[in-house]
């Protein structure tokens, strides 16, 4: 459960005069999510999610977030909608924390996504990266290649206590990936986060995204990436390369990759793995005492991190190369 700050119930009623929510009839911790703290907020006029945003997120880039949601909205795209108090403000501060609230989206995650699910959520994230061409904000992506280092040498003394040799094998991906990663691709929005857990479904259907707390500007191909990583592979560790062409197919159709974007991603799949792993290897040392959170396993980042030095080329993922 991913609550970092807990909310009285009295700091919730005092922040919810400012809108017109109706009454509040109860509020939940929201037992999913590793970023932030979130709730179910049910009042009188509906359900909403309150997020209170923690430690990674920085208040400066708030505005791109809650700005974000709202333009993809405004093109179609189904995510949660920032709720505006009576002054119009989208955010807020509640025990201390920057905060927002959201509408709620129906649907639900799924755990164990089928290859017709991979082939949704390949359209999906083209759709969203369509529909962002036109957003006029820019937000840098603090966890590309250059901000790795600094979370790997955070976590770098107690890298081995995860498993023996990490430490050497990360340190030799990440000085390879320093110096050969790929620039002059295709840049816009990318979700950056775009996990089952991020991707609710009605049936087969792709209902809605939430959790754009990553979100920035970066190449597209790269969102291409994490989703491969995150989609793909099975509970036993084996790429499933039906479930990757069923996804850059249904990405395909909505935006084709050029030559080059798909030549690239052995290597974008290669830091997409390591970022996530570096990620979650600070975190495995890092959660604060007392929150109710649960932490993700980095060697599973790390078995991907390796499937990816083995594979010969983009043809691998079930796509034809350049
Ligand atoms: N707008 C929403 N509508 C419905 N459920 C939501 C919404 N936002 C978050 N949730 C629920 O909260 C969980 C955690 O949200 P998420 O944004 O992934 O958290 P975090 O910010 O910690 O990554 C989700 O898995 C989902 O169950
Ligand atoms: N997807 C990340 C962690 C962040 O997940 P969230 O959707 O709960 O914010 C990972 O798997 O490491």
């Amino acid at each position: 459960m991913a609550v970092y700050t807990d909310v009285t119930a009295d700091e919730l009623q005092a922040y919810l005069a400012d809108y017109d929510l109706g009454s509040l009839l109860s509020c939940k911790g929201i037992a999913e999510g590793v970023e932030n703290s979130n709730f179910l907020l049910h009042t009188s006029r509906g359900h909403y999610i309150l997020t209170l945003y923690e430690k990674r997120v920085a208040e400066a880039d708030l505005p791109f977030f809650i700005g974000l949601m709202e333009h993809l909205a405004a093109r179609g795209l189904t995510c949660p909608q920032p709720v505006k108090s009576r002054a119009g403000q989208a955010l807020g501060r509640i025990a201390g924390r920057p905060c927002a609230i959201v509408t709620f989206l129906d649907g639900m995650w799924l755990r164990r996504p089928g290859v017709a699910h991979c082939h949704a959520l390949g359209g999906a994230l083209a759709a969203l990266h369509l529909a962002g061409r036109d957003f006029p904000m820019e937000r840098r992506n603090s966890l590309s290649v250059d901000g790795w280092r600094p979370l790997f040498e955070a976590a770098e003394a107690r890298a081995d206590e995860v498993t023996p040799g990490l430490a050497d094998a990360v340190e030799t991906a990440l000085a390879a990936l320093e110096g050969g990663w790929p620039d002059g691709l295709p840049r816009g929005v990318i979700h950056a986060d775009l996990f089952p857990d991020n991707v609710f479904f009605l049936g087969d259907k792709v209902s809605g995204l939430i959790d754009f707390y990553f979100a920035c500007t970066d190449t597209l191909a790269y969102d291409v990436a994490i989703c491969l990583n995150a989609w793909c592979f099975e509970p036993d560790g084996a790429y499933n390369v039906t479930k990757g062409r069923a996804l850059l197919d249904g990405y395909g159709k909505v935006r084709p990759l050029s030559r080059d974007e798909s030549a690239a991603l052995p290597v974008l799949c290669r830091g997409a793995a390591l970022r996530f792993l570096l990620t979650r290897l600070y975190d495995w040392f890092a959660v604060p005492a007392g929150a109710l959170v649960r932490r993700k396993d980095p060697l599973e980042y790390y078995r991907k991190l390796r499937f990816h030095q083995t594979i010969g080329g983009a043809r691998d993922y079930g796509i034809d190369a350049a």
